[in-house]
């Protein structure tokens, strides 16, 4: 029985994910992290966990940095391997999901609607901090209907887990019906823990998409069945840093990709010290590309790739998802 980790508790959006890639295995089983880092040091050190789904990019608000800083932080620990320039992680990147995220907001009590909220003193509002991004507007509306009511947002460690929240906040406040409890997370959350849905697709903009990375330790060689609907091509995930003040030496790089024809879907950074003393404002660059794996073009890429940075790390290179496309 191989086990799958995920940010819980269970009805995460992250549980979505590991059960869209794994619920055509029905020996898997999946179990709940109270954080992100919890699903990266369980996957690297825990023997009975294969496989995390971690959140990676939202289509509203961009970098769960989350994932970004935790993969950063795992390619520039001392305990890597090095090859070189090459930095060999201990994890490898084997496939994406894509979650369509319907955000609700929740209540513990039946029979409430959003025009109730105008009749609190105060409504605290628990959710990930991911979703304050990709439900501002509707909070700004919610405020402006309700002049009298004073507004609490509140950041906790999952969406399902600020489901668990409201409840319990709920059943021990005062019963004078001046202070109002709710969540904002998925329906499948809403459903699992018995609570009720005031509002349903609250997020600003439709078709609000999460991307999970699926990962399984590097030194795991048996590679799960994956599951349908992936493409042919194959995405690289490739972390890398660059010489300070040497003008031209991210264009260097990035001209390895096209001097191989690799189409580029995406490039982002984040700010990285190698040591205490070291300056601010350097970054660590992340790029996403397309390959054929089998292509034996791709050993003198590398190679190319090895002499234009300082340090790199390929994560992983694994199926698109047609979820991409759509
Ligand atoms: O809290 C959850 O449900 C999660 O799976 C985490 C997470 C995230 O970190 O971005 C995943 C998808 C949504 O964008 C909101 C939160």
């Amino acid at each position: 029985m191989k086990t799958v980790i995920f940010l819980g508790p269970k009805g995460t959006y992250s549980h979505q994910a590991a059960i869209q890639q794994f619920s055509h295995i029905d020996t898997i089983n999946y179990q709940p992290a109270s954080s992100i880092p919890e699903c990266f040091s369980q996957l690297e050190q825990n023997p009975d966990i294969s496989y995390a789904a971690v959140p990676l990019e939202n289509s509203t608000n961009g970098q769960v940095v989350f994932s970004y800083d935790l993969l950063r932080d795992r390619m520039l620990d001392d305990s890597c391997v090095i090859k070189d320039h090459q930095i060999i992680p201990p994890l490898e990147v084997i496939g994406e999901q894509y979650v369509s995220i319907t955000h609700c907001l929740i209540s513990s009590q039946p029979d409430l609607s959003v025009n109730d909220l105008q009749n609190y003193k105060l409504v605290r509002v628990f959710s990930h901090p991911q979703v304050w991004g990709q439900v501002s507007q509707y909070m700004t509306n919610l405020k402006e209907n309700c002049p009298n009511t004073k507004f609490e947002t509140i950041d906790t460690s999952s969406t399902s887990g600020a489901v668990l929240k409201a409840i319990d906040y709920q059943s021990k406040e005062d019963s004078n019906n001046e202070i109002l409890n709710l969540a904002i997370a998925g329906e499948t959350a809403s459903h699992l823990y018995n609570a009720h849905i005031v509002e349903n697709s609250i997020n600003d903009r439709l078709g609000n998409t999460t991307r999970f990375l699926i990962l399984k330790k590097l030194n795991d060689k048996e590679y799960p069945l994956q599951p349908p609907n992936l493409s042919k091509l194959h995405v690289n995930l490739l972390m890398f840093t660059l010489e300070l003040d040497d003008p031209g030496s991210l264009v260097d790089v990035l001209n390895v990709l096209k001097h191989y024809s690799l189409n580029m879907s995406s490039i982002s950074s984040r700010p990285y010290n190698s040591g205490k003393n070291d300056r601010k404002w350097q970054y660590i660059f992340y790029i996403e590309y397309d390959s054929d794996p089998q292509d034996p073009k791709m050993t003198t890429f590398y190679k190319e790739i090895n002499e234009k940075c300082v340090k790199w790390c390929l994560w992983g290179s694994f199926p698109r998802n047609q979820r991409y496309y759509q």
